[in-house]
């Protein structure tokens, strides 16, 4: 919410500072400001009986006025999304209608939760009541809460902003445009002041998650499957204004895995990824097991299984060595010394 209190003791210049696209505000008004330094409440109490006469709102209207055009803008912008401090699950019931084994459940902004269970066994009906913003409306009877709140209705409809961004197995591009062109393009949708710096930044992470790089001017439908995973996570991570990540699985070819992590958890997101890979469920602070639709418990990943994590990256960095020599045509020999000092410890 704008104080509108705190939005008259400010000054013009304050008030641009914070929200730029209040500048054209101003111009639009026809308030006569001669000195930007000084306070909205200033400058309407130093207004001449002419000067007056052309404001067509007082003090009080012209602060509500603005008030209600920085919501508006903040909300187009997606500015608010970033406001989601927690998400919470409340107990529903498992296929047979018991009811599930916890009250709530709290995500916080910043953590990485893994959802792991057998095939057909509700991780992605988890994923999409979440999605859903479920209120004992879907067959889980699960209900969802935002920042301890019944949310808004506007996150189920509103097209274009969203609380929940997907990231999938396959993403292929349909778009014959250069990478830049598409950064570009998603940057200018979603008005941020400083594209040409984000676009880049965007650029240069996609290029250190994947493990091959790939130029700027390369068109996105020519990008291989890492690749265009890559391009889409960081785009994803830096300038996707939804709070939450949904993830179905990352493929392991072709992209560094805990980078992606590290880039969308940086980024103050909520991170959710329903996967059957151990080193990727030991990645998530904790996971959620899932049996028979129903959710039986949640384990913190402890300081053993950090540890384990590590040995699993050495047996992953082990087979990536042996398809990377599959592909390039070599020999495949022995077995690493990594592996072999493993297996002996
Ligand atoms: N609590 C529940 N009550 C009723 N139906 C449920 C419940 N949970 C899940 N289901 C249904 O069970 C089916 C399988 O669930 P889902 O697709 O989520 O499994 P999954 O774990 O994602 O499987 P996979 O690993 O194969 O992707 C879906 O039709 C889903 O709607």
């Amino acid at each position: 919410m704008i104080n509108k209190s705190k939005l008259k003791n400010l000054t013009i210049n304050e008030i641009i500072a914070e929200y730029p696209y209040t500048e054209s505000f101003f111009e639009d008004q026809k308030l006569a400001i001669s000195d930007s330094s000084q306070s909205l409440e200033a400058i309407f109490s130093n207004l001449t009986m002419e000067e007056k006469e052309d404001v067509v709102f007082d003090l009080e209207q012209f602060t509500a006025s603005l008030a209600s055009h920085i919501k508006n803008m903040q909300e187009f912008l997606g500015e608010n999304d970033s406001i989601v401090g927690s998400l919470s699950i409340l107990a529903g019931q498992n296929k047979d209608g018991e009811l599930e084994n916890y009250e709530k459940l709290e995500l916080k902004s910043g953590e990485i939760v893994s959802i792991v269970g057998p095939t057909g066994s509700g991780k992605s009906r988890l994923l999409a009541d979440i999605e859903w913003t479920a209120q004992g409306d879907t067959p889980t009877k699960r209900k969802i809460l935002i920042n301890d709140q019944v949310p808004d209705k506007k996150w189920r409809f509103t097209g274009g902003k969203k609380l929940v961004a997907q990231l999938s197995q396959n993403m292929n591009f349909v778009m014959d445009l250069s990478v830049m062109e598409f950064l570009n393009l998603h940057a200018e949708s979603r008005l941020i002041d400083n594209q040409s710096e984000v676009v880049a930044r965007i650029f240069r992470e996609a290029n250190q998650l994947a493990g091959e790089k790939f130029s700027s001017e390369a068109q996105i439908t020519s990008l291989s499957g890492g690749q265009s995973r890559a391009l889409m996570i960081a785009d994803t991570a830096i300038l996707s204004s939804s709070p939450i990540i949904l993830i179905d699985e990352i493929e392991n070819a072709g992209i560094n895995r805990e980078k992606a992590l590290e880039l969308l958890v940086g980024e103050e997101k909520i991170v959710l990824m329903a996967t059957h890979d151990p080193i990727l469920a030991l990645m998530g602070d904790r996971r959620i097991i899932i049996n028979n639709g129903g959710i039986k418990d949640v384990i913190e990943t402890s300081t053993a299984e950090k540890e384990l994590m590590q040995e699993l990256k050495v047996l992953d960095k082990v087979m990536t060595d042996l398809r990377d020599d599959l592909r390039y045509g070599n020999n495949l020999s022995k077995i690493s010394e990594e592996l072999s000092a493993l297996k002996n410890a």
